[in-house]
């Protein structure tokens, strides 16, 4: 099993080139999080748990990796992880550390894109307020863990291009 921790700022395509690498690659397994998030909201297929429910399951050992951002919990339960599987987990740039300290052999993918088209594309997404558009724009360029090596992925092209250049990464 490879694990890659596809990280980047909030709006930049993860979910976008992650649904289009599953789609080219159903080998490929696209670990499903938990997160502390009504499913309504849309997105990414994920689990919507209340805070209560998160914390149980936190202090049951059910997730292999967990984080806190924009004021929302996610867990990675253990059971996403299938051995003998590629799989590609939408992760969060603040959990690198904690993420390679659990899994030595973790590939990092980091999206770009500029700010400016990070705030269009998360406008026009239309998931969350501008307010909290606007906070996470402030973390669009918080710094990578600094002494890991990264596959960096731009997507500031077509949604195609970026799946096309995933794929690419994932298959060097
Ligand atoms: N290359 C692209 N060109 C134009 N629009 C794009 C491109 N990639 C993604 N988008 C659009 O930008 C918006 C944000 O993309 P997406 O939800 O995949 O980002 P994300 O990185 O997963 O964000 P978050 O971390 O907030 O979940 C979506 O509406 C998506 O359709
Ligand atoms: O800014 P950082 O810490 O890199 O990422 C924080 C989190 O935000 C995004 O989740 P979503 O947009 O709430 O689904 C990412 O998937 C990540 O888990």
């Amino acid at each position: 099993m490879r694990l890659f921790f596809v990280v980047g700022p909030s709006g930049v395509g993860k979910d976008t080139l992650l649904s289009g690498a599953i789609a080219a690659d159903p080998a490929l397994h696209w670990a499903r999080r938990a997160i502390t998030r009504p499913e309504s909201a849309g997105g990414e297929p994920f689990e919507g748990v209340t805070e209560a429910e998160f914390s149980n399951r936190l202090a049951r050992g059910d997730f292999a990796l967990h984080w806190d951002a924009h004021g929302l919990s996610y867990g990675v339960p253990h059971t996403e992880l299938p051995l003998g599987r590629d799989v590609l987990l939408n992760g969060s740039r603040a959990a690198i550390a904690q993420a390679l300290a659990a899994f030595p052999g973790l590939r990092i993918i980091h999206i770009t894109a500029p700010v400016p088209v990070l705030a269009e594309r998360l406008l026009g997404r239309g998931r969350e307020s501008r307010d909290q558009i606007e906070a996470r724009l402030i973390r669009a360029d918080q710094p990578l863990h600094a002494a890991v090596p990264v596959i960096e992925i731009a997507n500031d092209t077509t949604p195609e291009a970026g799946v096309a250049r995933l794929l690419q990464a994932l298959r060097a």
